[in-house]
């Protein structure tokens, strides 16, 4: 590994000869630097590691047979016709990824209101669903539960003179988390931040039998900026009117996370979730401290955008900030990460072992 770079990194560590001779040492018992002296100290004394099991690769779907659109907002990351998420599927088995989470792109002309799309046996990531766990069942399969793909305003619920209902909206994730776990849905993850629909979901997939479909809850979901090239990639960007912040926390706080969070595990969330990821490591830390739970983390579009986009320019080294922002969350508690990196980080662990 270190002679990748060049001269072997430890020789400069070596016994001491000339230049070293010529001072006197300080005279240090302790010497941090000894356990960082060869690739083999570092990996021995290494606290956290990375690996393909903690990744979860949230992929696009749209419309349409065999083609691939990139998301100009989001380099490397394209929206994929249900053939292609396939395609990918196969390469998240290839590279041991355990899971994938599927977002849609929804045609506006199936946008309305009230989110009809959403409650569509046939939709996009129904079908998505089917066609990959048909191939794949031994991959996990994630769904956003949220109408926010699927309504003419952007929002993630139903819209009362200019409020969202939570209760109202409640009632419609409920249907929508049934007709994902119909489709064969693994994981239903609520990401819409209506109180109580962790409790109604749950209820409402064990009275129909789904009793072992899990719910990660994104528990502790902050109105951020960093979901920019998200709303570019799903077709929200334009339609969303006003923002979000009477439903997604306030990103001054952490103490309310902790409640968001506990209220969750209450209604029965197997698996917790922070978003965004990189500004939120000390909720991330604080929630698996506290809870003791599964517990994963977003690394959200915006975020993936602003290290594709340095690096593209050549002002950073992508795959090490890549790597580096990974093991972060590994290093702040988080169990996973939804990103996507997700195939790259894999490809690059795989070559590595
Ligand atoms: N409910 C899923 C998201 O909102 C993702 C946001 C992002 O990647 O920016
Ligand atoms: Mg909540």
């Amino acid at each position: 590994m270190a002679i990748k770079f060049g001269r072997p990194i430890e020789m400069r560590d070596a016994p001491r000869r000339q230049a070293a001779l010529a001072s006197t040492p300080l005279d240090l018992a302790i010497r941090p630097r000894r356990n960082r002296k060869a690739e083999w100290a570092r990996r021995l004394v290494r606290e956290n590691v990375l690996t393909t099991d903690d990744l979860i690769w949230p992929m696009f779907v749209v419309d349409g047979h065999n083609t691939r659109t990139p998301v100009t907002s989001m380099p490397g990351v394209d929206r994929l016709t249900v053939d292609q998420a396939v395609r990918d599927a196969e390469r998240a088995a290839k590279l041991s990824i355990p899971c994938i989470a599927l977002f849609p792109y929804t045609e506006p002309s199936l946008r309305d209101e009230i989110g009809s799309e959403a409650l569509n046996p046939n939709n996009l990531v129904c079908q998505s669903v089917r066609a990959i766990k048909k191939e794949f069942p031994d991959l996990g399969v994630l769904c956003d539960v949220a109408l926010d793909p699927f309504t003419s305003h952007g929002h993630d619920g139903l819209i009362e003179d200019g409020r969202i209902l939570n209760d109202e909206t409640v009632a419609v994730l409920v249907k929508q988390a049934l007709v994902q776990a119909e489709a064969g849905c693994d994981v239903i993850a609520p990401s819409d931040m209506m109180d109580g629909r962790v409790g109604a979901i749950r209820e409402a997939l064990d009275e129909a039998g789904f009793l072992d479909v899990q719910i990660m809850s994104y528990a502790a979901k902050y109105a951020s900026a960093f979901y920019g090239p998200f709303r570019d990639a799903i077709g929200s960007a334009k339609t969303l009117t006003g923002d979000k912040r009477t439903y997604q926390m306030d990103s001054a706080n952490s103490d309310e996370a902790l409640r968001e969070v506990e209220l969750d595990i209450a209604e029965g969330a197997d698996m917790v979730m922070v978003k965004p990821g990189m500004p939120y490591l000390d909720v991330v830390r604080r929630v698996k401290d506290t809870f003791a739970m599964p517990t994963f983390v977003y690394q959200v579009s915006g975020e993936y955008a602003m290290i594709a986009a340095a690096a593209n320019n050549g002002w950073i080294d992508g795959d090490r900030a890549m790597m580096e922002s990974l093991l972060g969350f590994k290093r702040a508690g988080a169990d996973g990460i939804l990103t996507y990196f997700a195939p790259k980080a894999a490809e690059k662990l795989k070559a590595e072992r």
